[in-house]
């Protein structure tokens, strides 16, 4: 066998995951980006106040009202929405450059953001929508999770319906009941995006290639 592995170039993907607030597609993003160097995260903006223990820049670019508005009349954004009482957005340019290095993009955004994406991109994106296993587990979560008010997690368990409805618009569904097992379904998923044919851009000259130059 020969020393040099073949690599055929591959377009990226976008990997976009939503959920109804507490569904757990944050710890599932986090986990998959630890596991998987070959994506990278779309850092959002927002004018919601950091939660105890998130970090500007890393979790979240925390922007006032008035930097937003600036961000979108700038069309620094690939999308937004306002989600519950709060405005959120992509800025276009790092997922840009993490697709031009020739990794992947993950993306937590919610049904608003996903729509808008498709539109301009659905060739190149994955979405996958994360159902908990039920309203009570999600409000457990919600609850559990210790960082929010009473009533920003009444508000939330208010929108959940909501949110749940648009899960026909996504390409795969992820009942998140164990977590390792969510993860491992996402990774799978992951994994037979990217061997995709139309994903695939260097297959015409490797195969030209194998099959001895023409
Ligand atoms: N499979 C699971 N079993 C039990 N707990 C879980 C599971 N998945 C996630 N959790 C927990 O549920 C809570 C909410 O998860 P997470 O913050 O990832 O939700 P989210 O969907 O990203 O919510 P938001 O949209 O508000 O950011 C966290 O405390 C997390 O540790
Ligand atoms: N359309 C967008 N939605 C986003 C973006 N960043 C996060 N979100 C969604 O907002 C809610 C609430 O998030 P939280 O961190 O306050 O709990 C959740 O559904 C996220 O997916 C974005 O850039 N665009």
């Amino acid at each position: 066998m020969s020393d040099t592995l073949p690599t055929v170039s591959r377009r990226g993907l976008m990997l976009v995951m939503s959920s109804p607030s507490g569904a757990g597609k944050t710890t599932i993003s986090r986990a998959l980006l630890e596991r998987d160097s070959a994506i990278g995260m779309s850092v959002s903006a927002t004018t919601r106040p950091p939660r105890p223990g998130e970090v500007d820049g890393k979790d979240y670019h925390f922007v006032t009202v008035e930097k937003f508005h600036d961000m979108v009349e700038k069309r620094e954004f690939l999308e937004h929405a306002r989600v519950f009482d709060n405005f959120y957005g992509t800025p276009r340019g790092p997922v840009d450059e993490i697709l031009r290095s020739g990794r992947d993009v993950l993306f937590d955004i919610d049904w608003q953001g996903t729509q808008q994406m498709a539109q301009n991109a659905r060739a190149d994106l994955v979405s996958v929508f994360v159902l908990p296993p039920s309203v009570e587990e999600l409000e457990r979560r919600l609850r559990g999770r210790a960082q929010d008010s009473d009533e920003v997690v009444r508000k939330r368990m208010a929108k959940a319906g909501d949110e749940m409805s648009h899960w026909p618009e996504y390409d795969y569904i992820v009942v998140n009941v164990d977590l390792d097992k969510s993860i491992a379904a996402v990774q799978a998923i992951l994994a037979a995006e990217r061997l995709k044919r139309e994903r695939q851009v260097g297959l015409p000259d490797f195969v030209t290639q194998l099959r001895g130059g023409e």
